[in-house]
């Protein structure tokens, strides 16, 4: 296996007399990293972040390194992947930090990971659909998801690059064609569409974003992001005027931010906060919590697709049950019937990428 890119800055102007006498000294005023006594053995979930010097990479690399319930943090990209590991390694929090570039490093990246998180891929511009992405992205997705059916098959799969609605059928099918594939381990990444609904409706209820819950479901792009309002927590109504407005806020929030950013890209900085919050969600399921409960892009019975974004109660083995869709009004229902037809398309283009 190729060694990692760990920074390998070196420990200056501390007295030797705080270290044994075994430890190799360099230029008599300097240690090496490799023989500090801390060898990262804390307890606690061991995180790969695949894309970790992006737009959401670096902020997620930031935030997975202030969570508390990872030990070991391993920061993979093509570029820029040991600044990066520096910077963030530079934090004084448990985790231990670790950079690896390029393919030839992908393996050891992976390896012994409990949870792998894929902000990998290009971003769209203003014009585009996240279907425009396909062509790239697809092959950035099944690259990465060979490597981790190789080096770590049991790991959870947290799937952010686009288009989701066919990355996450392109991943199960590279993980079939290993003999990897286990379900419940792989989850599409629509987090960002509930923070931006439970903010939205905040904002027109005049509550506090932390006090809204809505189930968002279906998949993560246009009309396949169906909000359910009509089951808010906490139970309200809204009029036809309110319910449109929301609807269409929630469906375009990405193409809201990819505007006003004008070619610089799309959603990062809330997507880092909302992948962060999801993968929180995985750590603790595995952890054994109870009652961890979030929506997400997975394989799914609840509609007659293979795939579909529904509240899913995170467990020991990833998405442990996933919930029916619960009553829906007229609108919903007809919302419902929208995204299932531009789903059934972006699943099946998704499973022919590799299949064919
Ligand atoms: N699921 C969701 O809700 C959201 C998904 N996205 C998607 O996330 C993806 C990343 O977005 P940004 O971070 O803004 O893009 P970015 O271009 O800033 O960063 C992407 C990173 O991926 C890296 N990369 C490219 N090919 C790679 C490979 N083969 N292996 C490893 N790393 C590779 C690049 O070097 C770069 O550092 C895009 O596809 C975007 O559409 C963005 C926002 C929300
Ligand atoms: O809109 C995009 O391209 C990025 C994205 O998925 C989002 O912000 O929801």
């Amino acid at each position: 296996m190729e060694p990692s890119v760990e920074a390998n800055g070196r420990i200056a102007r501390i007295s030797a007399h705080l270290f044994p006498p075994n430890l190799q000294m360099v230029d008599g005023s300097a240690l090496r990293r490799a023989d500090c006594r801390a060898k990262g053995g804390a307890p606690g979930f061991k995180v790969a972040i695949l894309g970790a010097a992006g737009g959401i990479g670096q902020p997620l690399a930031m935030l997975m390194k202030m969570n508390p319930l990872v030990s070991v943090l391993h920061l993979y990209d093509v570029v820029n992947a040991p600044g990066v590991t520096a910077d963030i390694s530079h934090m004084d929090t448990g985790a231990v930090v670790r950079g690896f570039l390029g393919q030839p490093q992908l393996e050891s990246a992976l390896a012994g990971i409990d949870l792998v998180i894929i902000p990998a891929g290009v971003p769209r511009k203003p014009g585009m659909t996240r279907d425009d992405l396909f062509n790239i992205n697809a092959g950035i997705v099944r690259t990465l998801c060979e490597g981790i059916a190789k080096a770590c098959p049991k790991a959870i799969v947290n799937l952010i690059s686009n288009p989701v609605n066919s990355t996450v059928p392109i991943a199960a099918e590279v993980f079939k064609k290993a003999g990897t594939y286990d379900p419940k381990r792989l989850l599409g990444v629509t987090m960002l569409d509930v923070v931006r609904a439970n903010t939205f409706i905040a904002e027109v209820l005049g509550l506090d974003p932390r006090e809204v819950d809505v189930p968002v479901v279906g998949g993560h792009a246009g009309v396949t992001i169906l909000p359910l309002l009509s089951q808010v927590k906490p139970p309200c109504s809204f009029s036809k005027e309110e319910t449109e407005y929301l609807t269409n806020r929630i469906q375009n929030g990405g193409t809201e931010v990819v505007e006003a950013k004008a070619g610089a890209g799309s959603a990062t900085l809330s997507m880092a906060y909302a992948a962060v919050k999801f993968a929180d969600a995985c750590l603790r399921g595995l952890r054994g919590d109870a009652g961890v409960v979030e929506c997400a892009f997975v394989a799914s019975e609840v509609t007659e697709l293979p795939f579909f974004a529904t509240k899913v109660r995170l467990g020991r083995n990833g998405a442990d049950e996933i919930y029916q869709l619960g009553p829906l009004n007229e609108y919903e229902r007809i919302g419902l019937e929208k995204a299932k037809r531009e789903l059934a398309a972006s699943i099946q283009k998704g499973v022919s990428f590799i299949k064919k």
